[in-house]
Formats: C-alpha cells, structure tokens, sequence
C-alpha cells in the first residue's frame, strides 16, 4: 500500500484533478490519497479569518461570494453529467453556508482554524465527484476521525495507526481511500491543523502509521531540486536524499516539504518519492534511509531569521552562562537554529519574532544585545562524512562577494549553514549555484 499527496497545485483546476485520477489509477495497487486544498483556497481561508478578526465584514462577505464564484466555474469544468453538478453543487452549499454564517459569529481562533479546514474537505469531496463520473470506486475518509494531535501539540502516530477507519481495505487490489491533508483535531477534540503546507506532514504520518510501503508527494516539480527554483534558473533535480538530507533542506527552507515531513517516513523508515504530476514519467527524488558520502547536494535558504548577540565580559572562563540563556528562550517557546560563540559573546538564530521584545528585555541583564532581523540562513546539505577539505573553501570561494553574519559547520555531518542579510540571498544562491555546483546562470 502506498500513500500518495497530491498538492494544493496538483489539485487547483478540473484539468489537474484529471490528471491525478489517471495517476491514481495507472495501476492496482491499493492506495491512500491525500489532498490538499485548490492552490489559493487556503490563503483566502487565512485571508477571512483575518478580516472577521478585525471585524471587516462586508470584506469577508466580498471574499466568500468571490470563492464561491471561483468554485461554481471550477465544478462546470470538472464534471458535465447532472446527477454529479447537483452533487458538486450540494458540497458547495454545504461548505459555504459554513463559511458564511462565520460572518455572523463573534470571532475566536477555534473558528478560524474550522474556516482553514473546509479547504481540504472541499477539494476531497469534489474530487470524490470528479472519480464518480469517471467511474472509479472510491471511499471519502474524514481525516477529523483520524488525525489527532497530543497534549504538547505533537501528532500522534500511534492514533492514526489504531483509528485509521479502513485498515482492513489497504490490502485490496485497486483499493483507493481519499482523505483531507492540513486538517486535524487537537487534544480538547477541537478542528486543527499541521500548519501551512502540512498535508506532506498528513501524508507522512499516514504513511508511518499504516506502515505504508511508500509515501509520494505529488507536486509541480520533478523532485527536491539542488537550488530554490524559485530564485536560481540553472536549477536540477536530485535523484537520491537520505532521510537526514532531506529534512535539513526541507527545516532550512525547501519549499517542497514540509519542514517536519521526513521525521515521521524516518522514524518509521519508510521511503518517500518526491514525483511531478504534471509529468507522471519522471524519475523524480527518492528519499530513503540509504546514507551515500557525496559531499554537497543541495543548498536552501530560510527567511525572517533574526540574530540575536549577547556580549559580556562576564562570559570569560565563566560557566552556567550558556544555559543561562537558552533558559530564556525556553520560556518563550523559541527554538534556536544556529549558535556561535566566542570567548566573550555569543550569538544565536530564531525564526520566530513573536517574543522578541520580551526575550531581548529578559538578556539586557546578561550583557549587552545587539538584533539583527531580515536575516536568511543559507544552509548547504549533504553528507560529508569523510574529510573533504575542499568543501568549505568551495562555499566561501562563492561567497567572497557577500557579507557573512555567521557561520555554523560541525554540528551535523549534513549541514554547513551561514547567515547573511536576506537582501543578499538571490546573489548568495546563485554564486553558490555557480561556484559549488558548477551550473552556469541560465
Ligand atoms: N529545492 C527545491 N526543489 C524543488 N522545489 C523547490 C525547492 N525549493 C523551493 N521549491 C518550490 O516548491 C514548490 C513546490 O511546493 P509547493 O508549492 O508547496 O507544492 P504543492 O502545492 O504541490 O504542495 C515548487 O514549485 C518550487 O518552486
Ligand atoms: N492547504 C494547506 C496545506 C498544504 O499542504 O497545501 P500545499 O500542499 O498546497 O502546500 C496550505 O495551503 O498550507
């Protein structure tokens, strides 16, 4: 049994959704398919949430009547018999009744996050249609029943894997189950979800929790690419990551995954394919536990990075110092990514503002503090197991040019990071692109 994902741009026209049938159905193996919202849908879910925040009504409503339109075009083009428009258009009433009658609620996170929910029930059920007109037998699972997050806000794979409602089917030839990617219940049984981009997340628990052969993330690219696409032109796919290289690059920034996507697929160990719908036939990126010495493959960069100096003499041959100040970020739930140090001053990464203020007034006491926010930690993934000294000559030969916050090699074997200002990035990833991966610019 394999669990495929299928993207918020695989699903985001009729013609994609075609697409994805034919995949889905290119041969018997039974399979689990996870989807996300329509490409869009999500960010406009966000977008009402914040004007009912706000109290800007007449803008909520505008936004609805707008998706609306969006989607009473999207279903004339999915399916043409009348049993199936009525049935389409019966899912639209239902999930936008919804919507709209938020409009008259007093506002609270909870309905916010059962808004950003009806996203991924929306394009499941309309896709259920799309599979019936078509003719292809098919269940509609509610992630709701299955999904669950624990006390510390952490999903809980055993859950999935005990209350998953169609064990007994995973073994059927041409069994196809679809469910909702994002969405979840929390520990008060309250709608949830794995935050932005998190149905990779959803595909990957499934996967770990069913013990799924492979897990496959269906998007628009043809695998995890050695440079962001999105800023280099010369980009190229790359055919093999280790569990450890891919969660560093999805951690530091590569759009693709999900940040904590591969924890579940390592955990578990099982594989995970990185395919493009729009071309079925390429090979793709498979990531798997196979660990290979092969120096760098793949550089991504991380935005909205602050650096955070703390510089007093009282550090000198001091020590209690660093837990000290970690303590303080403890306390407001800020995970730190980098750290340097030296003998009198340290200086640390987060990628969270929201406590800023109050962390930076908590570590006057211990010296004196310097910020830097619009920061990007540019972080350079592969396995460098044996001593390859050319590596780090390789990465600094490329950035001669670029003016280096900070750097941070040795932690792991996978990762040399560096932060530099964000209005460096573009430069910084196409010198690399140029000077480590030997692509000229496009
Ligand atoms: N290193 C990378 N390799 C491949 N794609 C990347 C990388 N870094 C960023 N991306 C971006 O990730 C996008 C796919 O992720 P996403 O938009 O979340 O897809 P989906 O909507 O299918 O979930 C690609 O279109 C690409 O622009
Ligand atoms: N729809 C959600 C979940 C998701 O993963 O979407 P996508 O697969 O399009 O990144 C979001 O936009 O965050």
């Amino acid at each position: 049994m394999k669990v495929l994902k299928f993207g918020g741009t695989s699903v985001g026209s009729p013609e994609r959704m075609n697409q994805v049938a034919s995949i889905i159905t290119s041969d018997d193996e039974p399979k689990i398919i996870v989807l996300s919202a329509v490409s869009g849908t999500t960010n406009s879910l966000v977008e009402l949430g914040r004007l009912l925040k706000t109290g800007d009504k007449q803008a909520a409503k505008d936004l609805v009547l707008e998706l609306r339109q969006k989607y009473d075009a999207f279903v004339e083009d999915l399916v043409s018999e009348s049993d199936r428009r009525s049935e389409a258009k019966a899912i639209l009433d239902e999930h936008f009744t919804l919507l709209n009658s938020a409009i008259n609620l007093s506002f609270n996170e909870g309905l916010s996050r059962e808004l950003l929910a009806q996203g991924e029930l929306l394009s499941t059920k309309l896709f259920i249609e799309l599979l019936k007109e078509k003719k292809i037998d098919v269940d509609w699972l509610n992630a709701l029943d299955f999904m669950k997050l624990d006390e510390d806000d952490e999903p809980d794979v055993e859950f999935i894997g005990k209350n998953f409602p169609a064990k007994d089917q995973l073994d059927k030839k041409g069994k196809l189950l679809v469910t909702q990617g994002f969405i979840c219940k929390n520990s008060k049984g309250e709608v949830d979800n794995l935050k932005r981009g998190g149905s990779d997340y959803s595909a990957s628990l499934i996967g770990a929790g069913l013990n799924a052969d492979e897990v496959q993330i269906w998007t628009d690219i043809d695998g995890m690419h050695n440079n962001d696409p999105r800023v280099v032109k010369n980009t190229y796919s790359i055919s093999e990551l280790s569990f450890n290289e891919a969660a560093e690059l999805a951690y530091f920034g590569a759009k693709i995954l999900h940040p904590a996507s591969i924890l579940p697929a390592q955990k578990y160990n099982c594989p995970v394919r990185l395919l493009n719908t729009m071309r079925p036939d390429a090979k793709g990126t498979i990531i798997s536990g196979k660990e290979q010495d092969t120096g760098i493959k793949a550089v991504a960069a991380k935005d909205n990075i602050s650096a955070i100096k703390i510089k007093s003499t009282r550090m000198l041959l001091a020590y209690g110092f660093l837990r000290k100040i970690f303590e303080v970020f403890e306390k407001y739930k800020t995970p730190v990514d980098m750290i340097t140090t030296s003998e009198v001053a340290v200086s640390l990464t987060i990628d969270d503002n929201s406590n800023l203020e109050k962390i930076k007034q908590e570590l006057e006491p211990f010296g004196k503090i310097e910020i830097d926010t619009n920061q990007s930690i540019i972080c350079l993934v592969g396995d460098f197991v044996s001593d390859r000294p050319g590596i780090v000559k390789q990465v600094f030969d490329s950035l001669t040019e670029i003016p280096v916050r900070m750097i941070s090699y040795g932690g792991s074997r996978h990762n040399i990071s560096v932060l530099i200002d964000t209005s460096y990035k573009a430069s910084a990833l196409q010198s690399l692109n140029k000077g480590v991966f030997q692509m000229e610019e496009a």
